[in-house]
């Protein structure tokens, strides 16, 4: 039998670096026709700001086997939108995920392809089970970076299609200086 080798690495829990890991950054340009004010978006898109970078260990895509990734997401708003990333179902959306909330605060957003939603707010030790089926979105609803730990299964894979498409049925707004999830205006099952 040929055994893969153990290994441990240590998470900067300031700033989410995992040493080794492969780097993914996530500009707002990487993002059009995700966020709902067109308007604020080619303002914003001036700076081109990072709304999030993914620290990724990852595996060959086998079944039996986990990645696992940090992701620090940028606090920012698009009009009233909070920065949050793509979001995605698994390629194998039957694959469930593990997050562990390190540092900042938000949320995670989930949705069935029924288009039942779900918030979960999510603090330092928050820990979030997504079950097997459910598109899942984080948000960063502070105003320090929001860095949270990903655990998922190595041949989870992403599919983005869907949510790039035709987004959540809900949206994480700043309203009156308040944290609202409220109904997204453009949804349609
Ligand atoms: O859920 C996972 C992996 O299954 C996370 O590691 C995200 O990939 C990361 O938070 C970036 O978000 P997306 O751009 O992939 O939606
Ligand atoms: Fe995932």
């Amino acid at each position: 039998m040929d055994y893969k080798t153990p290994f441990g690495v240590k998470i900067d829990l300031e700033t989410g670096v995992i040493p080794g890991a492969n780097k993914l950054v996530r500009r707002l340009s990487d993002m059009r026709g995700y966020f709902l004010d067109e308007k604020a978006y080619e303002e914003l898109l001036k700076e081109d700001p990072i709304v999030y970078e993914v620290y990724a260990i990852e595996q060959e895509e086998k079944e039996g086997d986990l990645n696992f990734a940090t992701t620090v997401l940028y606090p920012g708003k698009v009009g009233k939108e909070f920065f949050f990333t793509k979001g995605h179902y698994h390629a194998k959306a039957d694959r469930a995920e593990i997050y562990c909330g390190i540092k900042g605060r938000g949320g995670m957003l989930l949705q069935t392809p029924e288009g039942e939603a779900k918030w979960i707010p999510m603090e330092p030790g928050t820990v979030v089970y997504v079950p097997p089926y459910w598109a899942h979105r984080t948000v960063n609803t502070g105003n320090e970076p929001f860095i949270f730990l990903a655990i998922y299964p190595a041949d989870a894979g992403h599919d983005y299609g869907s949510i790039k498409e035709k987004g959540f049925s809900k949206i994480v707004i700043e309203e009156d200086g308040e944290v609202k999830v409220v109904d997204n205006p453009r949804w349609k099952l």
